[in-house]
């Protein structure tokens, strides 16, 4: 399934009032890859919560496909998620008292029998291929990095419709970070995946078709790098 983005007048305040976001329009074609890039501070994770339906206060529009996510109700939106969302975020997300392989593939209990072996033995080889082969060991004994690549390897085993990431080379040595650009580029180019990545690696920006630049919580660019 291929689910095109479309966001029209997405406003966040933060509880004392202050705009947090303020998105006019944006929108985005599935199977595109596409950086968002900015300071410190100017809103990026936040845009990335509000894509996944995340925030409960953010008013306006969020489209994926037919979907209204803001209409829905916190267990429509996290429905929603479950099925078409894999999501590689700053925290984790993982189950502490399971091992690495049942976290990465935690996503298959939203799929229907049939297609768990298949989603786990994805799990198992993306954990692999990030280097990670005790499959079994809990994660609670797991360093920041390591649970990064746990947490990337569930959203990639998952295949669904649309990946965001927020900087999901940040705790990679070089080797790994850009062993994982390559495999983020070709998930995308082999599943139509609609790839959006906060980064402030130029390796993984320089890969995107489009890279947005957010200031203040607004779009301030919007452009294709120049080796892309
Ligand atoms: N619930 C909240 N209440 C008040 N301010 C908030 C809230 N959530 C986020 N902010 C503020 O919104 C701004 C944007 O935060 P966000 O985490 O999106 O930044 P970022 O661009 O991802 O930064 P970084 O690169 O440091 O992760 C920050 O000033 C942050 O303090």
């Amino acid at each position: 399934m291929s689910l095109p983005l479309h966001v029209a007048d997405l406003r966040l305040r933060s509880p004392r009032g202050r705009l947090l976001l303020d998105l006019p329009a944006l929108s985005a074609t599935p199977g595109a890859l596409i950086g968002i890039r900015g300071a410190s501070g100017a809103g990026k994770t936040t845009l990335l919560y509000a894509l996944a339906g995340l925030l409960d206060r953010a008013e306006g529009s969020v489209r994926w496909g037919d979907t209204e996510l803001l209409s829905l109700g916190s267990e429509g939106r996290a429905r929603f998620r479950a099925r078409n969302i894999g999501m590689i975020f700053q925290d984790f997300m993982l189950f502490e008292e399971l091992g690495a392989l049942d976290n990465a593939s935690l996503t298959a209990l939203f799929r229907p029998r049939s297609e768990r072996p298949a989603l786990r033995a994805r799990a198992r080889a993306r954990l692999e291929a990030l280097g990670l082969t005790d499959a079994e060991r809990r994660v609670t004994s797991f360093s920041g990095g390591e649970r990064q690549r746990v947490a990337i390897a569930r959203a990639m085993a998952a295949e669904a419709p649309v990946l965001l990431a927020d900087e999901p080379t940040a705790s990679l040595d070089r080797a790994n970070a850009d062993r994982l650009i390559d495999d983020l580029v070709a998930l995308v180019r082999t599943q139509g995946t609609t790839l959006i990545a906060v980064s402030h690696d130029p390796a993984l920006l320089d890969r995107m078709d489009r890279v947005l630049t957010i200031e203040g919580g607004a779009l301030a660019a919007d452009e294709v790098p120049a080796c892309a």
